[in-house]
């Protein structure tokens, strides 16, 4: 057995996540036997002494049988209904799977908004901790519900390597109606299947699709989770959930690709869209993005959009390519009358509470395309 599958038959914590297709008829309804086939490898995960932190898709395709619907919907608001609708199926399902094990489960339903901002932040941190030191098997889903199409983050494959952060697990198992990821459409017949993910370099010229019938995603998301996740990840299917956890050499294993920068300043990287957009002169970007510093009003020349303060912004270059993105300290009608003037000067001139940065460094991440560069790096 290699190192990196050892490592996940080892993982004391291991964050699993399952996909709409896995856990839903194309009736839009539950499917009940995949559930428990599910939950009784989840359960003997636990009685083997694991920690489970279950990411479970599905709510919208869950809901569209009740409602009548036989497709997901293209409006947000019926996908929202739909939502509503199915995740209270979803849990009182695993609610009642795991009852066979006499093992309880906890919904926990995350957006991204909350999750970058500091204090709702270590609120989701601490309820997921109190759950696995209860027992509970937290069952983790977006709050689609209260997700706008600015905030809401979509798939859950990248919210399982944010969760996995969150709860600092040992290993991420992605569960997907593929076996594993192949070079291309996995219906053509050329496609081979990837074994393993070391690095960029095995992803060259692999092409990676759109979602299945009911997923969001497909394997864009997949395998931006696996980048993000800072531990090693298995992509395979639902029915081959046991082989993975148990180290198997099974779908496609990806390396861990990077230190883990701070569970906050990914979420505000990979889970949130800019709410507007700070144009910064050519200094300010060195001194954000080379040097790490806060940002100044003394360096913006330039405020697009209508945020309020602690709203997620896009720190742009003159050129207007986003260098960092920052939970901004001002609303957006303030900033142009404090932007090129030193904080000295507004402090004295506009009172105290104006010389506050525009961004502080703790909430800014910087953006180079590959990696997340935070200054709250672990
Ligand atoms: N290179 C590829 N390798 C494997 N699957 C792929 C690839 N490109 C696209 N896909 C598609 O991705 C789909 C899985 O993604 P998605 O529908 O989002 O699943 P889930 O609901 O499990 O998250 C598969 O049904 C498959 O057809
Ligand atoms: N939060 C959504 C997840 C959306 C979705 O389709 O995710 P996935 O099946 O993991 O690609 C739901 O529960 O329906």
């Amino acid at each position: 057995m290699s190192d990196i599958r050892e490592a996940i038959l080892k993982a004391r914590r291991v964050v699993v996540k399952a996909g709409s297709s896995s856990l839903t008829t194309p009736q839009g309804t539950i499917d009940a036997d995949r559930i428990d086939a599910l939950v009784d490898v989840l359960a003997a995960g636990r009685a083997a002494g694991r920690e489970i932190v279950f990411v479970s898709s599905g709510a919208i395709a869950a809901g569209l049988g009740p409602l009548g619907l036989t497709r997901r919907p293209p409006d947000l608001a019926t996908q929202q209904a739909a939502a509503s609708v199915g995740q209270g199926l979803l849990v009182a399902r695993y609610t009642s799977s795991f009852a066979r094990y006499g093992l309880r489960v906890g919904q926990v339903l995350l957006t991204a908004d909350d999750m970058m901002r500091r204090a709702h932040h270590r609120n989701a941190q601490r309820t997921l901790e109190q759950l696995l030191a209860l027992g509970i098997v937290p069952i983790v889903n977006e709050n689609d519900t209260v997700a706008t199409d600015e905030i809401r983050f979509g798939d859950n494959d990248r919210l399982a390597a944010l969760v996995s952060h969150l709860v600092r697990a040992d290993a991420v198992v992605l569960l997907s109606d593929v076996d594993s990821l192949y070079t291309g459409d996995p219906a053509r017949p050329d496609s081979r299947r990837i074994a393993e993910v070391r690095g960029p370099e095995d992803l060259a010229g692999i092409e990676l699709g759109g979602s299945g019938r009911v997923g969001t995603g497909g394997m864009v998301t997949k395998v931006e989770a696996a980048r993000i996740a800072g531990v090693p990840v298995v992509l395979t299917n639902a029915a081959s959930a046991a082989a993975a956890l148990a180290g198997e050499p099974i779908g496609t294993l990806f390396h861990p690709q990077s230190r883990r920068p701070s569970t906050r300043l990914l979420w505000l990287a990979h889970a949130t869209t800019g709410q507007g957009r700070l144009v910064l002169d050519t200094g300010a970007v060195d001194a954000v993005v080379r040097r790490r510093k806060s940002l100044l009003p003394a360096g913006v020349t330039g405020v697009e959009g209508d945020f309020t303060a602690g709203d997620p912004v896009d720190v742009c270059a003159p050129d207007g390519d986003v260098v960092a993105r920052g939970l901004v300290n001002y609303d957006a009608g303030e900033i142009p009358d404090l932007m090129g003037r030193s904080t000295r000067w507004l402090a004295r001139e506009l009172g105290p509470e104006y010389e506050r940065e525009i961004i502080h460094r703790d909430d800014l991440v910087i953006l180079d395309g590959r990696s997340t560069k935070g200054q709250g790096d672990e």
